[in-house]
């Protein structure tokens, strides 16, 4: 497995090796040693699907708020899509601060987002699917959300994004009362 330290230390791109021959190829998406090697000590909770049917949906920027915080293991099962990770740790110095790569179907490539960061991302394609591991189950009660036109981040649209009502109402990062400290190492 390929593994790519970030612009924001604790996320990491990775690239799992794909075992090709006459009927396709095999690949492991998660394996609890290699990924340790890599640095990536999680216990997955609940493993999630969506399919978003436009290209230029945008779900983002989410984040669970503690004690039921969540790392996600994100990768892209069909299509293609724009991934983004976002440090939301008052206090850190990366704070606001965001790192995007295009996941796809074709290049296999994953995103590990570790607790503290808000999550989202763009489509490229229609028909794409996103598939995900998470470290703690869904919690309503935590459920988080930032403006994901607030950050600075070149999501590379090619038209007005498709929203949900929860994510045009999101607050800006200006306003936004983060439930996440910084914990200086
Ligand atoms: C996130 C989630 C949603 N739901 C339900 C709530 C709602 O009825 C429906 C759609 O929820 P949402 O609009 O929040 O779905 P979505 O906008 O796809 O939310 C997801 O976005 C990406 C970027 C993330 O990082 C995820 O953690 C999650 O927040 O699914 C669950 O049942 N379990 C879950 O874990």
């Amino acid at each position: 497995m390929h593994v790519e330290d970030t612009a924001l230390p604790g996320v990491k791109l990775l690239i799992p090796v794909r075992h090709g021959d006459a009927r396709g190829f095999f690949s492991e998406t998660w394996n609890r040693d290699r990924f340790a090697a890599a640095g990536i000590t999680a216990e997955f909770a609940q493993d999630n699907h969506s399919l978003s049917a436009q290209a230029d949906t945008v779900r983002g920027l989410h984040f669970q708020a503690p004690p039921r915080a969540q790392g996600k293991l994100v990768r892209c099962g069909r299509g293609a899509l724009f991934d983004v990770a976002v440090d939301i740790r008052r206090g850190s110095p990366y704070y606001g601060q965001w790192v995007g790569y295009e996941l796809s179907f074709d290049n296999g490539r994953m995103l590990w987002i570790p607790p503290g960061f808000a999550h989202g991302f763009a489509t490229r394609e229609p028909g794409t699917e996103i598939v995900y591991k998470c470290t703690d189950t869904y919690s309503p009660a935590h459920d988080g959300a930032l403006g994901w036109d607030s950050c600075g981040i070149d999501w590379g649209l090619t038209g007005d994004p498709i929203l949900s009502d929860k994510d045009r109402a999101a607050p800006p990062l200006a306003d936004f009362d983060s439930p996440f400290t910084w914990d200086a190492p």
